[in-house]
């Protein structure tokens, strides 16, 4: 069985990981030669995928390491061009797993679809009549994609609401029809915009109104995913902070973010740190995931912390992340891009369900090894330590120059890309 924990990973070679990898998945060697191509997204797909295409855009792609989640180990493939985020999921998985490890649970995969419907001549009756018709348009809706009900899933239900319906409403009066699809492993995008589209003429002679839009809706807070760590104080444990110390600090940290839209907006940047880098990494579409995020971050009105961080009974560190989770393990980019393959293989998931999981534990991860790094030593010793190779080839070292400028910024606690550009203009002379 293959185990997460892999100390000093990050020590290895790039060479030296790929084989460590290797090792542990009987990955083919077509699959391996992905990893190392220098364009592992041809052309030809790319020009398939998107418009006008003139080339490919790489991003780094890590693996964040001592993930142990639900008793099941995993390897997280990361795409993500910030330094430091990788580490600081492994560190934090590292702490959390002497603990036991992370729980994670999610709901069923419902998505919902929106059909707008307008001038009705009159709203009651017509949200009356769709539904009293409600199962005639779940059967059509399903009639529209009958594989999806062949997989065990489809359209399961359905509502409606009436929108601006006082007096002084700004915008006119609307009906807006919900439509509860299980979407089983994909992401549903398409299959619900086809449902919708499909099912909005008998939309339309149901309610006598006119129909407009016909879309999925990215709040997709029937498709929750949750994780959970409790950690005791012991391991929390930093330099010459207590481990008491950094839990009180984490829960300030994360009282300051409930309580303040401008401080919960960076805490929840440190919660997409983690999850945006999954979701990008398996092909998934990371702009329907932080749309989702975002708007479920807000509570009674007011955008607040995504995370909960608080002290049980017996001193422990408990934290709670849940998430629209959008995800799939088909469907968009996950098979067409061969790193998106491999990077579902890497995980190891058998199900969108279980990839949710996954991707909002590392989102909690993220979030408290931002915290902890906050609430003792600050961000910049740990982040900029890691950062500082990347300024040293924003100010133009190459080769064995990086490694050298890198140090030496850390060296004398300038790791600025002006005192880097006068260290290689050093190095050249
Ligand atoms: C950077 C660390 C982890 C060092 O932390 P450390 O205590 O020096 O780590 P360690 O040396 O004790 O190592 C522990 C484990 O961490 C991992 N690890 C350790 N070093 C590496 C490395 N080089 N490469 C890969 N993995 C690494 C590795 O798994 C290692 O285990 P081992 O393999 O040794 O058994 C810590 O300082 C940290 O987590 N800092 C926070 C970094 C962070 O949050 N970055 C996000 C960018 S800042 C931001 O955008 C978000 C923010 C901050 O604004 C959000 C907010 O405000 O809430
Ligand atoms: N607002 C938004 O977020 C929007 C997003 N999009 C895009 O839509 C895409 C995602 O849509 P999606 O419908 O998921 O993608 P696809 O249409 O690419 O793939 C989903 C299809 O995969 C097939 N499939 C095979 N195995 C399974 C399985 N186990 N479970 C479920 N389906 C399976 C099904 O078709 P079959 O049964 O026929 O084989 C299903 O309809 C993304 O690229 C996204 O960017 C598009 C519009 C709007």
């Amino acid at each position: 069985m293959k185990s997460s924990r892999i100390p000093g990973f990050y020590k290895k070679t790039i060479e030296e990981r790929k084989e460590l990898i290797h090792s542990m998945y009987p990955f083919t060697e077509e699959e391996l030669a992905t990893l190392s191509a220098e364009a592992p997204l041809a052309q030809d797909i790319a020009d398939n995928m998107i418009e006008n295409v003139v080339g490919t855009f790489q991003l780094p792609l890590g693996l964040g390491l001592n993930f142990l989640i639900n008793g099941k180990e995993y390897i997280i493939p990361m795409a993500i061009e910030e330094a430091s985020v990788v580490a600081s999921a492994s560190h934090i998985a590292k702490i959390v797993r002497d603990a036991g490890g992370f729980t994670a649970e999610s709901t069923d995969r419902v998505m919902i679809g929106q059909i707008q419907v307008v001038g009705c001549p009159d709203f009651q009756q017509a949200k009356t009549a769709v539904l009293e018709n409600k199962d005639a348009l779940i059967k059509a809706a399903n009639e529209a994609f009958p594989s999806i009900v062949r997989r065990g899933g489809g359209a399961e239900d359905l509502d409606v609401r009436i929108l601006n319906e006082e007096a002084d409403s700004a915008f006119g009066k609307m009906l807006i029809v919900h439509l509860y699809v299980n979407t089983v492993d994909a992401m549903g995008a398409n299959l619900i915009n086809t449902m919708a589209e499909s099912i909005a003429p008998l939309v339309e002679k149901i309610t006598s109104g006119k129909v407009y839009l016909r879309i999925l809706s990215n709040l997709a807070d029937r498709s929750l995913a949750r994780a959970r760590c409790v950690i005791p104080p012991h391991l929390l444990k930093t330099g010459d902070f207590s481990g008491e110390e950094v839990r009180d600090g984490v829960i300030h940290a994360y009282e300051f973010a409930a309580s303040d839209p401008y401080r919960a907006v960076t805490h929840n940047k440190g919660i997409m740190n983690g999850v945006d880098p999954v979701v990008i990494a398996t092909g998934n579409d990371w702009r329907a995931v932080e749309a989702g995020a975002h708007a479920y971050a807000v509570k009674d009105g007011q955008y607040t912390s995504m995370t909960t961080w608080w002290k049980d009974e017996q001193g422990n560190l408990v934290g709670e992340l849940e998430l629209p989770m959008s995800v799939g393990t088909v469907g968009g980019a996950t098979r067409v891009h061969p790193l998106a393959k491999m990077a579902l293989k890497l995980l190891d998931v058998s199900s969108a369900k279980e990839l949710a999981e996954v991707i909002v534990t590392v989102g909690l991860a993220q979030n408290l090894g931002a915290l902890k790094a906050l609430a003792t030593d600050g961000i910049q010793k740990g982040h900029m330590t890691l950062h500082s190779r990347s300024v040293a080839i924003a100010a133009g070292a190459t080769g064995e120059m990086i490694d050298i400028i890198a140090k030496e910024l850390i060296k004398i606690n300038e790791i600025r890309v002006g005192k880097a550009k006068e260290l290689v203009e050093k190095y050249k002379r």
